[in-house]
């Protein structure tokens, strides 16, 4: 229909392509089994948002994807938004891992086209099953003009989320979704309600470009906690990493016992990356640590495995720890 935006759904799999052997396994059942084309047909109220078309880029639980997936997804995200007849896209992924696509996708893909992800909590099959509103509400958004140049979206339990600050921070409740600096809008009934934009560099004002990245370096996250050993760390140095995301309590605060290793790791040319593993807040340069002495990088607001996307990113043009420290307060 010429009057409806086209919008294209790249399934990847997850929960929302997830099915249980009975209506009340919420919890229990397998994700990635329903095929996009079952999903779209399933949901006839689509055809009056969107004139909607399905490619089925992957059939998997998020937990499992790859950093050669997430090349593979965002150059295609990229190629799409390219055509004119596309005028937005949304991704079907699972809840686990989303949060760390979307922000992929957000860092790498220049594009004013919306580009919405969409997940759920529970199987298609379960008792208030929450994929379907979720998903009508991810193609209405990625067809609304009002939804371009606001970086990657995430449409979950009626709220639109910021592709970057967007974490899961409930691993059952259909309101698993949070961004610690608020959401920017929700959807009803297929209208948008905007209430703040990003102001981090995204999308069309990134310095990155998936189009030219053809691999992704290997980044490690190791975390602090009482009685934490060096051993997991001394083990990832030697491994052929080239940062290490250090996912502290508090400030993002480090064992003594763990500075040496640390050191050890900067001193043979390893990104040291701190980082906390408390779900809201920042984390300061030179506070808990001394940073500039240690030539350490701080992850500012990132969690630890939003940092470990942002530096596998930062690291495909610059290993300067003043230059990856500028992009993590730009991003
Ligand atoms: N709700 C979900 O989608 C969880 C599932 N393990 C996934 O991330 O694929």
């Amino acid at each position: 229909q010429a009057a409806l935006p086209n919008v294209v759904i790249l399934a990847t799999g997850g929960t929302i392509a997830g099915a249980g052997a009975s209506a009340i396994n919420s919890a229990t059942y397998a994700a990635a089994k329903v095929g996009v084309d079952k999903l779209i047909a399933g949901l006839p109220e689509l055809s009056k948002v969107a004139n909607v078309k399905g490619e089925q880029v992957f059939q998997v639980a998020s937990e499992s994807l790859t950093n050669d997936n997430l090349l593979t997804l965002a150059k295609r995200v990229s190629a799409l938004a390219k055509q004119p007849d596309v005028d937005g896209i949304v991704i079907t992924h699972g809840t686990d891992t989303v949060e760390e696509t979307a922000y992929f996708l957000t860092l790498t893909v220049h594009t004013n086209k919306p580009i919405v992800m969409v997940a759920s909590m529970r199987p298609g099959t379960a008792l208030s099953a929450d994929g379907a509103l979720n998903l009508y509400d991810a193609v209405s958004v990625a067809g609304s003009k009002d939804a371009m140049g606001k970086g990657v979206l995430l449409t979950m339990n009626d709220s639109i989320e910021s592709g970057r600050d967007v974490s899961k921070n409930f691993n059952i409740k259909p309101s698993a979704f949070v961004s610690q600096w608020g959401s920017l809008g929700m959807v009803v009934e297929g209208r948008n309600y905007w209430f703040r934009a990003p102001v981090k560099r995204h999308t069309m004002n990134s310095e990155f470009d998936i189009d030219t990245i053809t691999s992704l370096p290997p980044v490690e996250i190791a975390m602090g906690y009482e009685g934490v050993a060096s051993t997991a760390i001394d083990a990832l140095g030697k491994s052929g990493i080239k940062a290490l995301i250090h996912g502290g309590p508090g400030n993002g605060s480090v064992a003594d016992r763990i500075v040496p290793s640390l050191q050890k790791l900067r001193a043979d040319g390893i990104v040291v990356i701190r980082s906390s593993r408390v779900p809201d807040g920042f984390v300061i340069r030179n506070a808990e640590q001394p940073d500039d002495k240690y030539d350490w990088v701080v992850a500012h607001d990132l969690r630890p495995q939003k940092a470990r996307i942002l530096a596998m990113v930062a690291l495909t043009k610059t290993s300067d720890t003043k230059e990856l420290q500028r992009i993590f307060w730009e991003y």
